[in-house]
Order: structure tokens, then C-alpha cells, then sequence
């Protein structure tokens, strides 16, 4: 069953009982779709027609393991961010030669592991992590394969929190330094210079920034070339945005022959890292209407659903379509609020929503498959929700609810 599009046209098909779902799993129930899943990330890979290339999905957009095994199955590479990511990707059986570890902080115990497991690379974001990778790879005895993640200082024009390409962020090297660190790197025993990577930020909806980023990575890889420094990869990053309303931003067949035309002759592998273009809308957070409250000034439907599972529009204000999962409500239509159980202003999924809503109503937060799950927490004490994934004519439970005693988990009372 394929119920999610990539531009969010149609949300379920007829065939898909969301009752079923809420009935058997319980609400809040994050609800992926692995056709639309597979669709999207095909949609990545066919679009190199053949140009050598490996698409690294961003793990932190959603790591549940029944995900990320749906795209090992297809070869995908992925993207990392911690040693936990990296099990992660390990324990869903993907292939730690297809791995690239990004971010800014890598510990010494995760470049360890990294090393030990043979990763592909790492996106080296800081000068003393360079050192610090030489100093361990050769205490472990390997050669560890490192890219640079250079800063193009270029407006992605997206959200402030998630524009990470201008010079005033604390992601990668600052394109001018990268060259001396390039050197450094060739002088090291212990290292491999394999490529150089760039991502610039999230939920871009133009071409134009990331062909600007290009232009300068480029003019860095000739620059490096001319001193006898040959790269085997450019990696791209992730940060295609995808429509939660009426953006359009550009279909990967696009953007990807964008960015083939920009490389030109280049013989680069090109690694591109996408994560919420794959996922985000492949995922809706299913919730219940619990109560309604008219006051004079406002109408708040109180769902079962809040900030802690789904972030997003209370940390950025972000705006996710909501909409009627069950469609038989014959209630007036009104102006709500949509907002959860927890003990903050902030806590909303939608404001000034026209809905026709009674309580009991199934509701479905739409593109909540990026950055929803994982971005959850327990805060007021609420468990995190069960996810499952659809899958033709059936539906798997691919993370149960939390149960209450798994919040303390770990907790100890002090001895006396
Ligand atoms: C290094 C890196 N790669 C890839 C991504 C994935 O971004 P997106 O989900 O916008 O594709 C991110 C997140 O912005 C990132 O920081
Ligand atoms: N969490 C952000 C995206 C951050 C991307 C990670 N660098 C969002 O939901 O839009």
C-alpha cells in the first residue's frame, strides 16, 4: 500500500483503516509507509542515471531500525552523528563501508568504534579532530579515510535553527582554513584523504543555494587538485525541503541533474545525504481528540498527542498539516487549536486550524516522519508512542509504546 505522496497530495488510501490502527496500536501512533519510503529514496538513487554515486540517508531524521533496514535492503548508505547512530545502522544490517560519520563533537570512544567497524569516512568538522583521528587510528593500527566538511558560507534561507552553511554556524571548516588542513592531512601517517563534503542546512526549497555552495567546494576541489591532493568523493549533504504546505521545492530528478550539470567532467563519486525528503513524508502521527474547550477567546481541541512526541511546531514554529483521519464527524466546522496534555503554553500542533471535530476524533499530523520520533522525549513523565510501519495490506508495529517503568529505568534511589 502507497498512502503518503512525495508533494503530500493523498494521505491514506481507502483501504487503509486508520480506526484499525488507532484500535490496535492505542494514539499517539506514529504511522510510516514503506512504499512511500522506498519510492522516495529510489527516487534519490534513479535520479543519477547510472552516475557512480551513494546515497547516505540521514539516520537523525528517523532511526527506527525497521526504517533503516527498509533502506539497507536497497543499498543505502547512510549518514551518522554519534556511536549510537552507527549501531544503530549496524544492528538493522546496514553496511559500515557505506557509513559517513558527520558532526561537530565526535568523541574519542565514537571515533574508536568508527574506526574499529571500518567505516567509509569521517566528515571532519573540526582541526583537532583531524589530530585526534590521526592519534587513534594509529594506536589501533589503520589508516582512517577522512573527508572535510568545509563551511561555503552560503544562505540555505531557511529557518535560522537550521541553516548550517553560513560562517556564523558551528558546522564544518571554514572553507578558506580547509586547504592548510588538507595539508596537514596529507602529512599524517595515519590518514587517508578520501573526499570533501558540505551541507548547508535543512528543508531548502531552492536549487540556487545549493548550486552557490557548489561553486565554492568546487573551486576548493581545484585548488586542492593543483597541489597534487585528488579527492574520490564529493559529498553534497542532505537539506532538500519537502512541502508541509505549499512549498515547492524541487523533485530530486531536478535537483540531483542540477548538480550533475555544476560537476561537469569532474569524475567525483557523489554522496548526497538526504533525510527529511525520504522519510518526512512517509509518516504521520496519529492522535485522538480528548476533550474541546471554547473559551471567549479560543477553541482548543486537547489531543493525546504534544510537544514531547512531535517538537517541531512548538521549536520552530513549525506548520504540519492536520487533518481528519476518520472523516465521519458531522460536527460544525470551527477555528481550533490543536493543542497536547503538557504544562506549556508552547505545547500546540497547529494553530487556527478549520476542523470539524468531536471529541474521540481521529486526527493525523501530516510529514511527521523527519525529525518526529526522534526528536521526542519523556518530558511530563509521558511515554513515548508506538511506531508502525505499512506495509502493503499489513501493518507491523515496529516500536512498542513505552511502558511507564521504562521511564526510570536507570534511576536509584540514594542508599539511606
Ligand atoms: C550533516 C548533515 N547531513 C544531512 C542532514 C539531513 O538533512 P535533511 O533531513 O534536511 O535532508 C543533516 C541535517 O540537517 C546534517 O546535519
Ligand atoms: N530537526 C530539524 C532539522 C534539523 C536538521 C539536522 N541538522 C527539523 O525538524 O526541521
Amino acid at each position: 500500500m502507497d498512502f503518503f505522496n512525495y508533494r503530500q497530495t493523498k494521505l491514506f488510501a481507502e483501504e487503509c483503516a486508520v480506526e484499525d490502527i488507532a484500535a490496535q496500536f492505542g494514539t499517539p501512533c506514529y504511522v510510516y509507509s514503506r512504499a512511500t519510503l522506498e519510492r522516495h529514496w529510489r527516487a534519490f538513487d534513479d535520479a543519477f542515471k547510472g552516475y557512480p554515486h551513494l546515497i547516505c540517508y540521514a539516520v537523525k531524521a528517523n532511526s527506527n531500525l525497521a526504517v533503516l533496514n527498509v533502506l539497507a535492503r536497497l543499498g543505502s548508505g547512510f549518514d551518522i552523528v554519534s556511536v549510537g547512530e552507527m549501531r544503530r545502522v549496524l544492528a538493522a544490517g546496514g553496511a559500515p563501508e557505506k557509513i559517513v560519520f558527520s558532526g561537530v563533537g565526535k568523541r574519542e570512544d565514537e571515533i574508536r568504534a568508527a574506526l574499529q567497524v571500518g567505516i567509509r569516512c569521517f566528515n571532519v568538522e573540526v582541526s583537532g579532530e583531524l589530530d585526534r583521528i590521526n592519534r587513534l587510528a594509529g594506536e589501533l593500527g589503520v589508516i582512517a579515510p577522512v573527508s572535510f566538511r568545509v563551511n561555503p558560507d552560503v544562505d540555505a534561507k531557511t529557518h535560522p535553527y537550521i541553516s548550517t552553511g553560513l560562517k556564523e554556524n558551528k558546522f564544518g571548516i571554514d572553507i578558506q582554513s580547509a586547504i592548510h588542513e588538507y595539508r596537514r592531512a596529507a602529512q599524517m601517517p595515519n590518514i587517508k584523504i578520501v573526499g570533501i563534503d558540505c551541507h548547508i542546512g535543512s528543508q531548502l526549497t531552492e536549487t540556487a543555494p545549493f548550486l552557490d555552495a557548489m561553486d565554492r567546494v568546487l573551486a576548493l576541489v581545484d585548488q586542492l587538485q593543483g597541489e597534487g591532493i585528488s579527492l574520490r568523493h564529493l559529498d553534497l549533504g542532505g537539506g532538500l525541503g519537502i512541502c508541509y504546505r505549499d512549498e515547492q521545492p524541487p523533485l530530486p530528478a531536478d535537483y540531483v541533474s542540477a548538480l550533475l550539470d555544476k560537476l561537469g567532467d569532474r569524475g567525483f563519486e557523489i554522496m548526497l545525504e538526504p533525510g527529511r525528503a525520504i522519510v518526512g513524508n512517509a509518516g504521520v502521527l496519529l492522535t485522538k481528540v480528548e476533550y474541546l474547550k471554547l473559551t471567549a477567546g479560543k477553541n482548543f481541541a486537547i489531543v493525546d498527542a504534544a510537544m514531547n512526541d512531535l517538537v517541531r511546531p512548538s521549536l520552530y514554529g513549525a506548520w504540519q498539516a492536520i487533518i481528519p483521519a476518520d472523516t465521519n464527524s458531522n460536527a460544525e466546522p470551527l477555528t481550533w487549536d490543536i493543542v497536547g496534555p503538557v504544562c506549556e503554553t508552547g505545547d500546540f500542533l497547529g494553530k487556527n486550524r478549520e476542523l470539524k471535530i468531536t471529541p474521540g476524533d481521529l486526527l493525523a499530523v501530516r510529514s511527521a516522519g523527519a525529525y518526529g520520533f526522534t526528536m521526542s522525549s519523556n518530558y511530563n513523565s509521558r511515554p513515548r508512542p508506538a511506531e508502525v510501519m505499512v506495509d502493503g495490506a499489513q501493518v507491523h508495529l515496529i516500536r512498542e509504546r513505552e511502558s511507564i517503568e521504562q521511564l526510570w529505568a536507570g534511576e536509584k534511589l540514594l542508599p539511606v
